[in-house]
C-alpha cells in the first residue's frame, strides 16, 4: 500500500492531552437513537449502563450522523450499514462508497469500458453471462436499479444469453417484498427476451440461508448456492420465480425472504435453466464485500478446501467491486472500490501503539477488516491481536439473543486489565443481529445483553484508570416498525398487522466518552452539530495523546 513515509506517519502530540491512556472503544451495533416507544426495543429494555452515560450530556455524550452522506452514501434516504459505518469509524474520513461508485460507472458508462467488464465480454460470443446477488433495493449489499443497468448494458454490449442468480432480502428491506422484485425482474427479463436476448432468472435462495454468508461463519450457505447456481441443483425446481416463492410460501407458514430455501428454474423438460459451464462468464453485482468474499473464493480459487465443488466450471469471473484489497480478491472487478488508506488503526500501528481487537464470528470483520478500509489481516501482528469468538451456526439470532456479547465483554475486560494494550475495541452485536429477526421481545433481551458487555468493560476501564468511547455504527433496535414517515405511527400492513421492520434505520448514533483517565477539561464540541462516525477517529487520536492527520474529518472533542 502506498502510504506515507515513516516521519510522516508520525502523528504529533497532542498539546493538552496525555499519552499512555487506555482507551476502550465499544461499537454497538445497529443502535440507534429513536423515538422512545413500545417499537423502541433499546427504550424498552433496562440499560442501565447506556441510560447513565446518556446523563453526560452534553458535554461526553451526543448524538452523531450515521447514513447518507455522512458515511459516503448517495442520498439522504440512504440508510447506515455495518461497512460505510465501521469504514468512517477507522479511516476518519468520508469516502465514497460503493453504492455510489457503482452508480456513477453506470451513469457514464464507464463501467463498460473497463478491463474487467471486457474481460466479462470475451465470453459473450459463446458463453452465458450469469448475475448473482442479492435481489433488492436495500442499497446497502446491492441495488436493484443497479441490477437492471447491468442487465441492460451486458445486453447493449453483446451478452446474448444471461441467468440471474437471486438472494432474496427481507433484511434491509420489508419481509415479503421478495415477491413484488421477482415479478419485475421476471418482466424485465421478458422485455430483454422480446429483444432478442435468452435472459432468464435460473435460481434462488433467501441471502441468510443461500451464498451470503460472512466471515466464513457457515460454509454449508454458500455451498447451498453453489448447488443450485454452479450445478442447477436444488431441492426445489420450479418453472419461474413467482411460482417458486408462492409455492414455499404456503408449503411453509414460517416461510420468510432471509431464508427462502434453494430453488433452480426448470424448463418443460425438468432441465435446470441456467448452471454455470466452461466458457460462461459470472459477475456478482453486490458491491458490498463481506457477504460476497466467500462466493469468491469459491468461484476463484483453484486451491479451496472449503467444500467439494463437484464441478469446477473455467468461467471469467468479475466481482461488481473488489471486495478485499489486501488478498486483491476478485482479481476482476467492474468498478474500482473505494481506496480507503491511511486507516486509524495502520497510524496506531506506525505510532507503536498496542491494538486489542475482538468480537464474534458475524461481526469479527466488523471491527478488522471494515475497520481496517476493507483489508484483511493485521498490519503489524507484533503489535495487534484480534480475538474472534466463534458465533453460533445455523440458528436466527432470535433463538440466542444474548449471543456472544458477554464472552466479548470479558475478552475485553482481560485485554483491559492485562495493560498490554492502548487501544481495545470491540463490536458487541445484539442490537443489529437480533434486530434484524424483527423479534421484538428477543431484540429486547439482546439489547440488555449488550447493555452489561458494556458495564463489564466500562467497569474494567474504571479500575485501569483508563477512557472510554461508547458509539454505534447506525441504528436498528431502536426502532422495529415501518412507520408512516408523516405521522411516525407503525404502519399497517393489508390484514391490519403492523410490519415489522428488519432493516437499520436513518437514525443518529449515540456516542459517549468518559473514565477515570479522561482529562478533566475534555469535552465535546459545540460547533460540529452535523458531525458524523467519520469525526470519531480524531477524537480517539486526541484521547490517546495524538493529534490527527490534517485531513481526517475533526475530533469531535475540545480541552478547556
Ligand atoms: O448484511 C447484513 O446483515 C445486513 O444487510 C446489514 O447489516 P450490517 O450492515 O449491520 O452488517
Ligand atoms: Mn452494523
Ligand atoms: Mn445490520
Amino acid at each position: 500500500m502506498n502510504g506515507p513515509n515513516a516521519k510522516d506517519w508520525a502523528l504529533p502530540s497532542h498539546p493538552k492531552l496525555p499519552k499512555g491512556k487506555n482507551l476502550a472503544v465499544i461499537v454497538l451495533d445497529g443502535w440507534g437513537e429513536q423515538v422512545p416507544d413500545a417499537y423502541n426495543a433499546i427504550y424498552v429494555a433496562s440499560t442501565p449502563t447506556m441510560d447513565s452515560l446518556k446523563k453526560g450530556a452534553p458535554e461526553h455524550w451526543r448524538l452523531v450522523r450515521a447514513h447518507g452522506p455522512a458515511v459516503g452514501l448517495p442520498s439522504e434516504d440512504d440508510m447506515g450499514n455495518s461497512e460505510v459505518g465501521h469504514n468512517a469509524l477507522g479511516a476518519g474520513r468520508i469516502f465514497e462508497q460503493g453504492a455510489k461508485l457503482v452508480d456513477a460507472a453506470l451513469a457514464t458508462g464507464k463501467l463498460f469500458k473497463g478491463a474487467g467488464f471486457q474481460y466479462i465480454q470475451e465470453c459473450f460470443p459463446d458463453g452465458t453471462l450469469h448475475l448473482i446477488g442479492l435481489l433488492s433495493d436495500g442499497g446497502v449489499h446491492s441495488r436493484y436499479d443497479q441490477l437492471q443497468g447491468l442487465m441492460k448494458g451486458s445486453a447493449a454490449h453483446g451478452a446474448k444469453r444471461i441467468r440471474v442468480h437471486i438472494l432474496t432480502d427481507g433484511r434491509d428491506v420489508l419481509d415479503g417484498s421478495s415477491f413484488a422484485f421477482v415479478e419485475q425482474l421476471e418482466k424485465d427479463l421478458e422485455e430483454l427476451q422480446k429483444q432478442g436476448v435468452d435472459a432468464l432468472l435460473a435460481s434462488g435462495g433467501g441471502r441468510m440461508y443461500v451464498t451470503m454468508d460472512r466471515y466464513e461463519n457457515d460454509w454449508n450457505v454458500v455451498k447451498r448456492g453453489w448447488d443450485a447456481q454452479v450445478l442447477g441443483e436444488a431441492p426445489n425446481k420450479f418453472k419461474s420465480g413467482l411460482e417458486a416463492l408462492k409455492h414455499l410460501k404456503a408449503e411453509n407458514p414460517k416461510f420468510n425472504d432471509q431464508y427462502c430455501p434453494p430453488f433452480v428454474i426448470v424448463d418443460d423438460s425438468g432441465k435446470a435453466v441456467g448452471p454455470i459451464v466452461d466458457g460462461d462468464a459470472v459477475i456478482t453485482f453486490n458491491f458490498r464485500a463481506d457477504r460476497m468474499i466467500m462466493l469468491a473464493k469459491a468461484l476463484e480459487y483453484d486451491n479451496f478446501d472449503k467444500f467439494d465443488r463437484v464441478r469446477v466450471p473455467k468461467i471469467h469471473y468479475a466481482g461488481m467491486l473488489q471486495y478485499d484489497g489486501e488478498l486483491k480478491l476478485p482479481s476482476k472487478y467492474l468498478v474500482n472500490p473505494p481506496e480507503i488508506d491511511r486507516t486509524s488503526g495502520e497510524y496506531l500501528t506506525k505510532n507503536g501503539l498496542k491494538t486489542f481487537a475482538c468480537s464474534e464470528t458475524v461481526k469479527f470483520g466488523h471491527v478488522t477488516f471494515f475497520w481496517n478500509g476493507n483489508r484483511s489481516g493485521c498490519f503489524d501482528e507484533k503489535l495487534e491481536s484480534y480475538v474472534e469468538i466463534p458465533s453460533d451456526q445455523g440458528i436466527t439470532f432470535n433463538e440466542q439473543p444474548l449471543m456472544k456479547a458477554l464472552e466479548i465483554g470479558e475478552k475485553a475486560r482481560d485485554a483491559i486489565l492485562s495493560g498490554k494494550y492502548d487501544q481495545v475495541r470491540v463490536n458487541i452485536p445484539n442490537g443489529d443481529m437480533v434486530g434484524h429477526t424483527g423479534d421484538l421481545k428477543a431484540t429486547i433481551v439482546g439489547c440488555e445483553a449488550a447493555d452489561k458487555a458494556v458495564k463489564m468493560i466500562l467497569d474494567a476501564v474504571e479500575q485501569v484508570g483508563g477512557i472510554y468511547l461508547v458509539t454505534a455504527d447506525h441504528g436498528n433496535a431502536e426502532d422495529m416498525v415501518k412507520r408512516n414517515p408523516k405521522t411516525a405511527q407503525p404502519v399497517l400492513d393489508k390484514n391490519g398487522k403492523i410490519q415489522i421492520l428488519t432493516s437499520h434505520t436513518c437514525a443518529p448514533v449515540p456516542i459517549a466518552i468518559g473514565g477515570p483517565g479522561l482529562s478533566p477539561g475534555v469535552k465535546f464540541r459545540t460547533d460540529l452539530p452535523q458531525g458524523g462516525l467519520a469525526n470519531v477517529a480524531a477524537t480517539m487520536m486526541n484521547l490517546l495523546g495524538f493529534e490527527a492527520p490534517a485531513d481526517y474529518e475533526p475530533s469531535l472533542i475540545e480541552v478547556l
